[in-house]
């Protein structure tokens, strides 16, 4: 059966009645075809980048994988719509924290009407985008199983100063509750969930290398989507966390140009992740311990507040 995401922390959502993407549980995400350029451009990416031969199969895993089109009932009741199939990307987790980071410190492009220009200049100068590269769209970070999830309303997450962006990626990989205002995040989950040969960190150089070699596409206001699942870590497990790249609806061909405007984005966001790796305990009061996880693991079971 057809549901509402639990898990989307940005974007068109389909709730109250309105258009947005929807779920199953076969591990498909069904996002509908726009009834402007937006939709047919979505699936013209997604067609071309599924069988472009150029691009290397390390590469491919960054993206949902691609299931084709299938018509299906609109969320807004508006009758059959054509939906892009995608992968879930959240399917098999449980309790996953996203951050979804909108890449470029311009949101529109040359070909765009000027409407639209206009109306990207505005939120790419109101936010944070112009001044670091980059912006945060949304986000959900689990706390624990009393706390449940931190998710900020929108308008609060759009008026995010540099600070906040550094302070949410902090909380993002940190053991103390994202809500608690009077406790300074700890990261001490940082090692694993942005550090370590497969973290984050690592897979984000692994795109920026591509990045500084590809000139095929121009990825104009798409999104790195990172996740993981904190209690995966708590427990000693691999933290498997992700990158993802999300929101094709502007990408335009690259005409043998690099990609300037997403590659300075990355490199800026990669210099925020890299930072709280070298200085983990910055304003922190309290240290990394094994004992700190522990403290998590019988928060988790409820035996500890
Ligand atoms: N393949 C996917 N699997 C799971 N979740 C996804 C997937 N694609 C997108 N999402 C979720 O949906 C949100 C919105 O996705 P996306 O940016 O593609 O939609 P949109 O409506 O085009 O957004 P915008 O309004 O910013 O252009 C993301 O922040 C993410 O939480
Ligand atoms: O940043 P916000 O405030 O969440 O605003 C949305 C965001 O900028 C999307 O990128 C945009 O879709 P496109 O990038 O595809 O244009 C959407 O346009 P819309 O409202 O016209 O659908 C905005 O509502």
């Amino acid at each position: 059966m057809l549901k509402v995401p639990d898990h989307q922390v940005a974007g068109h959502s389909a709730r109250h009645g309105k258009l947005g993407p929807l779920v199953d549980d076969s591990g498909r995400f069904y996002k509908p075809l726009q009834d402007d350029e937006r939709g047919p451009k979505e699936l013209a990416f997604y067609t071309s980048f599924s069988s472009n031969t150029r691009i290397p199969d390390h590469i491919h895993r960054f993206f949902p994988v691609f299931y084709g089109t299938q018509l299906l009932e609109a969320s807004n009741g508006s009758g059959l719509r054509p939906h892009l199939v995608l992968q879930d990307l959240v399917s098999n987790r449980l309790n996953p924290s996203i951050i979804d980071i909108k890449i470029g410190s311009r949101t529109w492009y040359p070909q765009a009407s000027e409407d639209y220009v206009h109306r990207c200049l505005k939120k790419d100068k109101a936010t944070t985008s112009l001044l670091l590269g980059f912006r945060i769209s949304g986000l959900r970070i689990y706390g624990n199983s009393k706390s449940g999830f931190w998710k900020p309303e929108k308008k609060h997450v759009q008026g995010f100063t540099p600070e906040d962006v550094r302070l949410v990626l902090r909380k993002f990989v940190s053991s103390n509750s994202p809500t608690d205002s009077n406790s300074v995040p700890d990261c001490c989950f940082a090692p694993s969930v942005y550090g370590g040969s497969a973290g984050i960190l690592a897979q984000l150089l692994e795109l920026k290398a591509w990045f500084e070699d590809q000139t095929i596409y121009h990825f104009n206001s798409c999104s790195v989507l990172m996740l993981y699942e904190k209690e995966s870590v708590m427990k000693g497990r691999s933290s498997s966390a992700e990158v993802k790249l999300i929101d094709f609806a502007h990408v335009v061909e690259g005409r043998g140009v690099i990609d300037h405007n997403f590659l300075g984005g990355l490199c800026s966001f990669i210099k925020f992740v890299s930072e709280i790796l070298t200085s983990p305990d910055e304003h922190s009061t309290e240290a990394c311990s094994p004992d700190s996880e522990k403290k998590c693991i019988s928060t988790e079971n409820g035996t500890t507040e």
